[in-house]
């Protein structure tokens, strides 16, 4: 390391975390993020002077083999619960993560590898390698990379489930997904077509929005900010915010915290699932950022 680049010690410290599972904090000059190897999964995000930009339920089970509610989790290689298949949204976000890489930047970013314990290939996942980049600065940018490494073409969805924290849910809107196809899951899966120019959420919302490229934007009144989320690899977005009475008969979420998140989900799920040749790699990133202002 030469003398110009800041000191890794001044930056991250590796924690017990809730549920004593392991943790790493990270600081940088705009921002403080933590990090669970469990799930490779970022649970907070927030830039100096400002409200966290990702939500952790309160109630969230911090324990092995549990999803944490909320932050970035890892869903992979099936969003959902398809029949047949043992667990909602996969294995990725039940499995221990290790740190493969750990470097500051000259401008003061932070920049993390993680891997995803090796799948040796059985019945619900053949052989494939998968391993996540983050980089912390005033942005939080994330990225998830898998390797098909079974001889067989292999047919998966991958997405990162962003829960975003928000003033109060029913007052933000939500741009970026005019004219675009969607999957409504609160319809049995209905499609439907967006035309309104603002998605708004008055009560439970579930949609897999289908071929968008688009960056979204979120617009929140009361938190004085929009934030965007960009994505590059993703073909859909999913909007979920579970509404009051759904909220209720979720053990890890408060009865009213749905009030104050809401996902918006990048990656590649339904009629997006992607199919890599043996040894075929993919990519999916997505870049969060805040600007003042709704
Ligand atoms: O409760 P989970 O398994 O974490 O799923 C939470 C939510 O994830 C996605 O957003 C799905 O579209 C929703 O249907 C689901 O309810």
């Amino acid at each position: 390391m030469n003398g110009t680049t800041p000191s890794l010690a001044n930056h991250v410290a590796f924690l017990n975390g809730r549920g004593e599972l392991p943790m790493l904090e990270i600081l940088t000059r705009w921002s403080r993020a933590e990090l669970y190897l469990h799930g490779g999964q970022v649970t907070h995000f927030q830039k100096e002077g400002e409200p966290p930009i990702l939500f952790t339920s309160q109630c969230s089970r911090f324990e092995p083999g549990v999803p944490i509610r909320g932050g970035i989790p890892v869903i992979f290689p099936w969003f959902g619960q398809p029949e047949g298949r043992p667990h909602r949204h996969g294995i990725a976000r039940l499995r221990d993560w290790a740190l493969s890489e750990l470097a500051t930047g000259l401008d003061g970013s932070l920049r993390l590898c993680l891997r995803m314990p090796e799948v040796e290939g059985g019945p619900d996942c053949p052989a494939c390698a998968v391993e996540s980049e983050l980089v912390i600065r005033d942005t939080l940018t994330v990225e998830v990379r898998v390797t098909n490494q079974s001889e067989r073409p292999f047919t998966f969805e991958l997405c990162l489930q962003t829960y975003l924290t928000v003033g109060d849910v029913r007052q933000i809107w939500i741009t970026g997904l005019q004219d675009t196809e969607y999957l409504d899951a609160t319809t049995g899966g209905r499609r439907a077509r967006d035309t309104a120019p603002r998605v708004t959420i008055q009560d439970e919302v579930d949609r897999i929005y289908l071929n968008t490229a688009r960056p979204v934007e979120v617009h929140d009144p009361v938190l004085q900010r929009t934030v965007r989320v960009e994505k590059n690899g993703s073909a859909s977005t999913i909007i979920w915010n579970p509404g009051p009475d759904r909220a209720r008969s979720l053990p890890d979420l408060g009865d009213d915290e749905y009030l104050h998140m809401v996902c918006v989900e990048c990656g590649n799920v339904a009629d997006n699932a992607l199919t890599l040749p043996p040894g075929g790699s993919t990519a999916l990133q997505i870049i969060l950022s805040s600007r003042p202002g709704p």
